[in-house]
């Protein structure tokens, strides 16, 4: 039993939090070891199955990240931007995987998650989902057959609470177009349409995104031409699919080689 690798996980109140929480706990391939909550947040001292209205686990919430990473052979961690930044530097120091499912990343934080890459192993990705990674191999598939008279479109769907858009998700199915034809995404990005906009620009990848209620995560790649479309589509209904899949990155990534990896590193699905 304490062969398993121990996991920690950081934003343990959050949605993603919980989910990751009860997937550890129903796991026989790992144990949770540490959750990490900010200082002054009310589940830091608790226990965090008792804070989450259950039974006691044995694991109390803490504010003092390294000290639990130093236990630990993985951190999930599904928080935010600056946070992940942190916790980067934090894990390599204590050489744990670091899973990271946060999105809205910008290039400062990529560029300091490179360098926490030089010395553990850091699994990142919009979506640990299996099926959103097959999407994103289709799509690029699909946008390698198709010329540039079929516009491209990403549309995609979340929860009323998200704070970053376009998703990460619509970020890497928008990548994954962009591969597929050979172009640099920056320079056909086209987000937020509103007003007087002109006509669609040819080669352009567009990105809408619709909040609300408690959509859990939705997903579409259109191509349009004159005549037809092709429509890719993945709807996520329960979190547990995305926490599957960062705990089965925790799990692949031991002994793996420092570095930044991808879900198609974990899922064999890289070309
Ligand atoms: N890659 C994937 O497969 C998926 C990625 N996500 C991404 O995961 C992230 C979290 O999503 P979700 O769970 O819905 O968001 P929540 O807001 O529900 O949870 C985020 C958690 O992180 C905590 N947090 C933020 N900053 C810190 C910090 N400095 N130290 C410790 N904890 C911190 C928050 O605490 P507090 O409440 O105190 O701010 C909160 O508990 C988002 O970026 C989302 O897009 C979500 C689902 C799947
Ligand atoms: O914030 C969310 O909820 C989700 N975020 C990820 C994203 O930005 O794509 C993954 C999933 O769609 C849920």
């Amino acid at each position: 039993m304490t062969d398993l690798p121990g996991i920690v996980i950081t934003g343990a109140s959050g949605r993603m939090g919980q989910m990751l929480i009860r997937t550890v706990l129903a796991s026989d391939r790992a144990r949770l070891v540490g959750c990490v909550e900010r200082a002054g947040h009310a589940w830091v001292g608790r226990d965090v199955g008792e804070a989450m209205g259950g039974a006691a686990v044995g694991v109390v919430a803490t504010d003092d990240p390294l000290e639990a990473f130093a236990r630990a052979q993985a951190v999930l961690d599904f928080t935010a931007p600056a946070a992940t930044v942190e916790f980067a530097a934090l894990a390599a120091q204590a050489r744990a995987v670091h899973v990271i499912g946060t999105t809205g990343l910008e290039a400062e934080h990529l560029h300091k998650i490179a360098w926490a890459a030089h010395h553990a192993v850091i699994v990142r990705a919009g979506n640990m989902s299996l099926g959103v990674n097959l999407l994103v191999q289709m799509t690029k598939k699909v946008a390698q057959a198709l010329d540039a008279d079929w516009d491209v479109e990403v549309v995609e769907a979340h929860h009323r609470r998200k704070v970053d858009a376009p998703s990460g998700t619509a970020l890497m199915l928008g990548q994954a177009a962009a591969d597929g034809r050979g172009v640099d995404l920056a320079a056909v990005r086209d987000a937020g349409r509103d007003g007087i906009t002109g006509v669609r620009r040819l080669g352009d990848i567009g990105f809408s995104s619709i909040r609300g209620g408690d959509i859990v995560g939705e997903h579409d790649v259109i191509f349009a031409a004159d005549g037809e479309r092709v429509v890719l589509r993945h709807i996520a209904t329960d979190r547990s699919v995305f926490a599957r899949g960062a705990l089965r990155a925790a799990l692949w990534g031991q002994g793996q080689k420092p570095g930044e990896y991808d879900m198609l590193d974990v899922l064999g699905l890289s070309e």
